[in-house]
Parts: C-alpha cells; sequence; structure tokens
C-alpha cells in the first residue's frame, strides 16, 4: 500500500487532493488502520478465501479499512459496507465488489468467534517478531504497551517560557476554553484533552508554545544544562529537545544542533526562528564528525540516535508494517557509531545523554553495555530527576494510553 515508503512522506500528498473538510476524518481512518493493522489483518485471513494478489494490494487495504470503520468509528454499518464497496467501482475493480461486500457481513455476524480466533500478537496489534520481543523484555507490561501502541496519541504541548510564563499561558487556556491537564514533571508541559489544529493553538505562530510529547520533554530536563556551558545535539531535526534546551538555559556558552540530514535540519532552522531562539545549526554525520568542532569541547552533548521508534508505535503506525526484526540490527549498529564518533568531543568531566523512543533492550541498555565497555573512562551516573522505570544503565519510560511516549534515557559521564 505504502510501497515500503513511509506515512509521513507518502500522506502529505495524498491529503493535498482531499477537501479540507474531509481531512480529519482521512487522517482519521488512515491512523486507526495502521494502528490496528496486525489485528484487521487477522480478521481479513479468516475471512479471505486465499490471500489477495500483490497487485490487488489496494484491495486488501481497503478489506482493512472496511473492518476499521465497523470496529473502531461511530460511522454507521451500513454507510461504512456500501462506501467501502463503492470504492472498488472507483479503483475500477468491480470483480471485489462482492469480495468486499462479504467479508464486511461476515465479520457482522461472526465478530466475537472472529476475534477469539486470532493469536495473542493479532490482538495486541503487534507484529508477531515485537510482540515475541516484548513479551520477552516487558511481560508485565505488554498489555499495557500494546494498549498505548494503539491508541490515539494525546497532543502535548511545551510553554516557551523565553515568551511566556506557564501561569500566564495556563490561564490563557482557561480563557479560551480549551481543556487541559498539566505534567507533574514539568511545569513548562501540558496536556489537551482534545486534539486541535495546531495552528489554533493558543501563541503558536507567536512562538509562545510547541507541540511535543512529554516524554520528549524529559530529555532537556535530565540534561539540566547549565549556565556558560558549551552543548552539542548532535541528532537534533526537528529540534523539539534543542529548542526546549535553549528555552530553559538562556545563559549557555554555546549551542549547537547538528543534523545529517540537511533537508530536516531546515525545520530545527524553522522552529528555532519561529520560537525566537538563537543557537547554531549545522549539517553533520556524528559518527564521523570529524576534528573541527573542537575535540574536548563540549560540556554536554545530547544523542537522541535513530532508531526502531517502538516506543512511538502509535504516532508512526505504519511501522508496524515496515519494520522488521532485522531493523534492529541497523539501527543499533548506527546507534554504536554516533555514540563512538561523539565521544571524543566530549570534555573529560563532560556527559553524555543518550535517548533513543525505543522500548527494546538491544537500542537502549544493550547499546550502553557496550559503550563502557570500550570506553574505559566511561561511567553512567543516575539522574537526579527519576522517571520510568530504573534500568540497569537507564530510565525507561514506557509509552502509555493516557500519558507519553516510550522513551529511554541513559546518562554517561567521561572521566576527568
Ligand atoms: C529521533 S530523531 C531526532 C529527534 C530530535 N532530537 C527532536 O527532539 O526533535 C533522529 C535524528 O537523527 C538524525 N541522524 C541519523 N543518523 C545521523 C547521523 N549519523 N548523524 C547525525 N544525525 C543523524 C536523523 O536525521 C534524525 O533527524
Amino acid at each position: 500500500m505504502l510501497n515500503g515508503r513511509s506515512l509521513a512522506a507518502v500522506l502529505p500528498s495524498h491529503l493535498a487532493s482531499v477537501d479540507s473538510g474531509q481531512r480529519p476524518l482521512v487522517m482519521e481512518l488512515v491512523y486507526s488502520t495502521l494502528r490496528e493493522w496486525p489485528l484487521l489483518e487477522g480478521i481479513s485471513r479468516q475471512l479471505l478465501r486465499k490471500p489477495l494478489r500483490k497487485k490487488d494490494a489496494d484491495v486488501h487495504a481497503l478489506v482493512l479499512l472496511g473492518l476499521q470503520q465497523l470496529r473502531g468509528t461511530r460511522i454507521a454499518h451500513h454507510a461504512a459496507v456500501s462506501e467501502t464497496v463503492a470504492v472498488c467501482r472507483e479503483l475500477r475493480k468491480n470483480w471485489a465488489t462482492g469480495l468486499v461486500n462479504g467479508v464486511l457481513r461476515t465479520y457482522q455476524r461472526q465478530t466475537a468467534e472472529l476475534i477469539d480466533n486470532l493469536s495473542p500478537a493479532e490482538k495486541a496489534a503487534l507484529p508477531e517478531w515485537m510482540y515475541q520481543q516484548l513479551a520477552k523484555e516487558w511481560p508485565h507490561h505488554l498489555t499495557k504497551i500494546a494498549a498505548a501502541s494503539s491508541s490515539r496519541p494525546p497532543m502535548s504541548l511545551r510553554i516557551n517560557t523565553r515568551l511566556c510564563s506557564p501561569e500566564e499561558y495556563k490561564q490563557r487556556l482557561h480563557a479560551e476554553g480549551i481543556a487541559f491537564s498539566a505534567d507533574g514533571l514539568s511545569n513548562t508541559a501540558v496536556t489537551l484533552a482534545r486534539p486541535i489544529d495546531v495552528e489554533s493553538v493558543p501563541g503558536f505562530t507567536a512562538g509562545q508554545i510547541s507541540v511535543q510529547d512529554v516524554s520528549a520533554q524529559l530529555a532537556a530536563i535530565l540534561l539540566d544544562a547549565k549556565p556558560g556551558e558549551t552543548v552539542l545535539d548532535a541528532c537534533a531535526a526537528p529540534g523539539g529537545k534543542s529548542c526546549h534546551i535553549a528555552e530553559r538555559q538562556p545563559e549557555l556558552k554555546t549551542l549547537i544542533a547538528a543534523d545529517i540530514d540537511a533537508k530536516r535540519l531546515e525545520k530545527v532552522i524553522a522552529n528555532r526562528d519561529r520560537l525566537g531562539l538563537g543557537f547554531d545549526c549545522i549539517a553533520m554525520d556524528a559518527a564521523h564528525p570529524g576534528d573541527e568542532l573542537g575535540v574536548g569541547r563540549f560540556d554536554a552533548i545530547v544523542a537522541d540516535v535513530p532508531c526502531s521508534a517502538t516506543g512511538v508505535l502509535r504516532r508512526n503506525p505504519d511501522i508496524k508494517i515496515h519494520r522488521g526484526k532485522t531493523d534492529i540490527r541497523h539501527f543499533a549498529q548506527q546507534q554504536t557509531d554516533i555514540t563512538h564518533g561523539l565521544w571524543p568531543l566530549l570534555k573529560p568531566g563532560g556527559r553524555l545523554l543518550y535517548v533513543t523512543c525505543s522500548i527494546l533492550r538491544a537500542e537502549n541498555d544493550a547499546q550502553v553495555e557496550a559503550f563502557l565497555e570500550h570506553h574505559e573512562d566511561a561511567a553512567v551516573e543516575p539522574f537526579d530527576t527519576e522517571v520510568g522505570i530504573a534500568t540497569e544503565y537507564g530510565q525507561q519510560v514506557l509509552p502509555a494510553a493516557e500519558g507519553g511516549d516510550g522513551l529511554y534515557f541513559s546518562l554517561i559521564r567521561r572521566a576527568l
């Protein structure tokens, strides 16, 4: 359906051709179908006499979309069935009308039995390999992780304290009738009771606000940059954490936001400028940074490395289709290369905050463990603020249906 491309790459151009009033519904259907994909596949597997051919992947996706409308929306069932069947004609696949109609109607009649027959991974709406891995690593949290990974993510905001006090902003939300809850760990974080269009968030264009998950907001808090420090955010795009670091600590000596992807770096620059912040943005491969940035220059480095994104499945649900077990090895290698590449840039006595949005040990504790084995001058330090679950080398925040995303943090200190 996505031809191997990510949803983020494919969806915007498709949405542009949809009437603006219909876009929220289309987004909701696309995202919720992808979030439930393994479960819906399990149902369709039982209902299709034989799997559809590769060239009919559109009909397959349509079946799942129809099932999701019946299961997870308030769309009247007869309308869901007839509209889904009608799409077959639009696809010029009239032959599929009977098949789609039959599958959806049988689902309506045999829902309980079909759900009963699903495998545990399908019931959890997780790919089999991921389910098995998480069952091994987080047996007591698996149900909650699965529920969070299929949930509609909350919309959280970060208040830019350079331009607006948290009290002032919260009063403004009250005054505008926007319901929210405040986060316990950070007084600059609020979560809206209902997501709204970003452009309608009060103060967004004026730079008072950023949209950022509450768990992601922990990075700058845990780094706790001090006045006069020189800081490098080495995998910075789109800039959420760099901007937060700059907002929290106006008296840094230097902050550099780097990313390997020059195009994505443009987003960091746009966010920085919208928020009225000033720091340098550079394109750089953190695995091979060279000496120009300055060996032993930085008091603190943030390595928010590329990863499986298993902690943020609900925001990138196409990962449930795309990601395979072998990808984890590839990410782990990138993570190793980046942390090893960055280490010489750190001052003796400096700290590296290692961050992932993964909940898999291979990308988290196992990475840090291997790093410590290679670097005699490295030691893990506990955080002043406790977040999530303490692991051997860091803190794991698990994704929560009513809370933040899943992120891992570890603080590695370089010996003096
Ligand atoms: C998890 S995202 C960072 C999110 C960001 N820190 C934020 O809070 O908005 C990982 C980033 O790492 C970048 N990246 C991947 N490989 C890299 C490398 N070798 N050097 C520097 N950046 C890299 C990607 O382009 C991507 O933007």
